[in-house]
């Protein structure tokens, strides 16, 4: 079955798991290299985007933590966020909630203030001047210590307000969620929603410990699931959504191909599947190129495309009212 000419296109879009650090263009992190005075290990271009060639999750994360050096000031974050802003407003996502990975940052002496105001300047300009709602989730990094991650907490109150929520990621194997089962505690008590990476390199078990020890609210990845049927009925039930990543998926090598992905066994599983782009910069594309690949070797249907635009509305963290707007948007095109 083949679907309309710019169909995917023109399908509204929500995108609920994009790291922003994962965003970083090859030329943006020239051009910022070059204002910090920042030398980089790659002549050109074109040599860095060859380096981009991923075994694991950690060979990608080597270098995703390398690029990001290059972010020093309000402006920069600024920047990051406003380029792909523009790449939301092209490929008709309206509504974003995005990661950031502040011990990235604040561990090589940059303030926690500097990359919050950046990032929601640009956001709130979204909002504003394109029309792109917007949530920001603060994540901890898994290959560090639960302390430094209630620390990381503790420095985030006074942005309270510009935060929704807390995530998990980094290097997943070796990390399970359970050892930040008080930290998870503690941002729930600050009435934060809470989402974990888990099962996309990791085995069943950390999804179930995301669940039930964490509480979270939404399951980042969560590919692995379909190994064990409890769970898969458990999520089901319980419609808890996956923020599923296809590109990303293919390029870390968790499935050899598109064509071997998971994706259609877990729509007709009634798992709430969503679509994003994870890291776009490194993984291949945005949200359409995601689309567009998944639609390539999978042939979706209609209905499976409308499926997926409505489960990315309802797990999102947006009001009632937006919600409300982007059905409207969405049914307008069924
Ligand atoms: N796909 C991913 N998994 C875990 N941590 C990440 N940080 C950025 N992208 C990630
Ligand atoms: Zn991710």
């Amino acid at each position: 079955m083949s679907l309309p000419n710019d169909f995917l296109r023109a399908l509204p879009k929500v995108e609920l798991h994009m790291h922003i650090e994962g965003s970083l263009e090859p030329e943006l992190m020239f051009r910022l290299a070059q204002r910090n005075h920042i030398e980089l290990p790659y002549d050109s271009v074109e040599a860095l985007r060859q380096a981009y060639d991923f075994s694991n999750l950690q060979s990608f994360l080597d270098l995703y933590y390398q690029g990001a050096n290059v972010l020093q000031t309000e402006q920069d974050f600024f920047d990051l966020t406003w380029a792909y802003l523009q790449r939301c407003r092209q490929q008709n996502v309206a509504h974003v909630e995005i990661f950031f990975d502040p011990q990235t940052h604040t561990d090589r002496g940059i303030p926690l203030e500097t990359v919050i105001h950046g990032l929601t300047r640009a956001l709130e300009q979204g909002e504003r001047q394109l029309g792109i709602s917007h949530g920001l989730i603060l994540c901890f990094l898994r290959h560090l210590s639960e302390e430094a991650a209630l620390d990381t907490l503790e420095q985030a109150k006074p942005f309270r307000d510009k935060i929704i929520g807390i995530g998990l990621d980094s290097s997943e194997l070796g990390h399970p969620p359970e050892k930040f089962e008080r930290a998870f505690a503690a941002a729930r008590e600050q009435g934060y929603k809470l989402v974990a990476h888990a099962g996309e390199e990791g085995p069943t078990e950390y999804i179930w410990q995301a669940l039930e020890r964490l509480k979270v609210q939404r399951i980042d990845h969560g590919v692995a699931c379909l190994e064990d049927p409890a769970l898969v009925t458990y999520l089901a039930e319980h419609q808890i959504p996956l923020t599923v990543c296809p590109n990303s998926n293919v390029r870390l090598r968790v499935f050899d191909t598109m064509a071997d992905h998971n994706l259609k066994t877990l729509l007709d599983k009634d798992l709430k599947v969503t679509l994003n782009s994870d890291d776009p910069a490194y993984f291949g594309g945005y949200m359409l190129e995601n689309y567009e690949n998944v639609q390539e070797a999978l042939n979706l249907s209609r209905a499976q495309w409308l499926q997926l635009s409505a489960n990315a509305i309802d797990a999102s963290f947006a009001s009632d009212t937006r919600k409300a707007q982007l059905y409207q948007q969405l049914m307008e095109l069924f």
